[in-house]
């Protein structure tokens, strides 16, 4: 199903709702700190599988005790969709079990 851009209103809607969550050009981003180096690892396998399950992936970087994710949508020649915003939803409601901030 074709997914279309936010316009910048409802971009700036949907980030006053993720807080910590920034635009780097057309991509949704965010850093977490982790309190040690394996639960960040684990928190990457956590979020691989939720981006699995939505067949919406982002940009996954594991750090030292970091993890970032960097997400456009590639169908929608890379702009930031709902998919994004989901995603970035998803992610924030398995932080905080991962002890990540
Ligand atoms: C075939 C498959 O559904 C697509 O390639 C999916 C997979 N993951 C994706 N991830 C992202 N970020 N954008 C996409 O357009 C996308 N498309």
């Amino acid at each position: 199903m074709p997914v279309e851009p936010l316009s910048q209103k409802e971009l700036e809607d949907r980030l006053a709702g993720l807080p910590g969550w920034s635009l780097d050009g057309d991509r949704l981003t965010r850093s977490y700190r982790l309190g040690s180096h394996f639960a960040a690892t684990a928190m990457v396998v956590h979020i691989a599988r939720v981006q699995e399950e939505l067949d919406h992936h982002s940009d996954l970087t594991l750090g030292y005790n970091t993890v970032s994710l960097s997400v456009h949508t590639h169908s929608a020649g890379g702009a930031v969709t709902a998919k994004d915003v989901e995603l970035a939803r998803r992610v924030e409601d398995l932080a905080p079990g991962h002890g990540a901030h």
